[in-house]
């Protein structure tokens, strides 16, 4: 059995009036990847947020790789919904930017060569697809060494090419070891995963998995 890299256990987030996040426990084991899938306002967002230690919980207990997010350094990467924006830079131009704010960082080839870009390190910005440039924001995420992953729809509004573009490199990044946990409105999007959880208004049940969703 894989150990697990996330472990969130009875988590409880208030945004001011709304409980946006209700007894939610779930784990997700290293080189898995997890899809929280759920409609508008089911607390995928902000279960990502929280997770990724950019959030605090109002009660229970997350764990990445045994450490608190959210008051401890983890190597985790993100990719939100609004993707950089780097205007005159270069593919190589923008990761070296990076890298140099960066503790330890994965080599310029490195990045690239993970996320598929290699053959793309002289394009200006400009002139990158809306795929392209969100494997850049997932290059910039893994060049941390980032081994854990967070990407909140990854895919939104990409056409088919761009969709299986970016799911060979989570596959990829999967295989060797990289745990991703994304969140999707999208059901196809999520079969695309080794689990499953679907959210509603804030809860988390437990026990669900892709193989289920399908079936259903
Ligand atoms: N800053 C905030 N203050 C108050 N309530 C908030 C805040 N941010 C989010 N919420 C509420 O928390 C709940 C969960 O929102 P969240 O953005 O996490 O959902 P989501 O599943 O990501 O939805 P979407 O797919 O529409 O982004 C919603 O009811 C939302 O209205």
């Amino acid at each position: 059995m894989r150990a697990n890299v996330i472990e969130v256990r009875e988590l409880q987030v208030r945004l001011g009036e709304s409980e946006a996040l209700r007894g939610v426990s779930f784990a997700v084991a290293k080189g898995e990847i997890y899809a929280l899938l759920g409609g508008h306002g089911a607390g995928k967002t902000t279960l990502l947020e929280v997770v990724a230690g950019t959030r605090r919980p109002t009660s229970g207990i997350v764990r990445v790789r045994g450490a608190d997010p959210y008051c401890d350094a983890v190597r985790s990467g993100a990719v939100w919904r609004d993707g950089g924006l780097f205007p005159g830079l270069t593919v190589a131009e923008v990761v070296d930017t990076w890298r140099r704010w960066t503790l330890d960082p994965l080599t310029r080839d490195e990045a690239l060569r993970l996320t598929g870009l290699g053959a793309q390190a002289d394009v200006p910005f400009e002139r990158l697809g809306t795929g392209e440039r969100r494997l850049l924001d997932l290059a910039l995420a893994l060049v941390g060494q980032s081994d854990v992953v967070f990407l909140d729809e990854p895919t939104a509004g990409l056409g088919e090419h761009d969709v299986r573009r970016i799911w060979s490199v989570l596959r990829f990044l999967a295989a060797n070891g990289v745990t991703v946990l994304l969140a999707t409105r999208d059901v196809d999007e999520a079969c695309r995963a080794d689990r499953i959880g679907v959210m509603d208004k804030g809860r988390l049940p437990a026990g669900q998995s892709s193989a289920r969703v399908r079936a259903a």
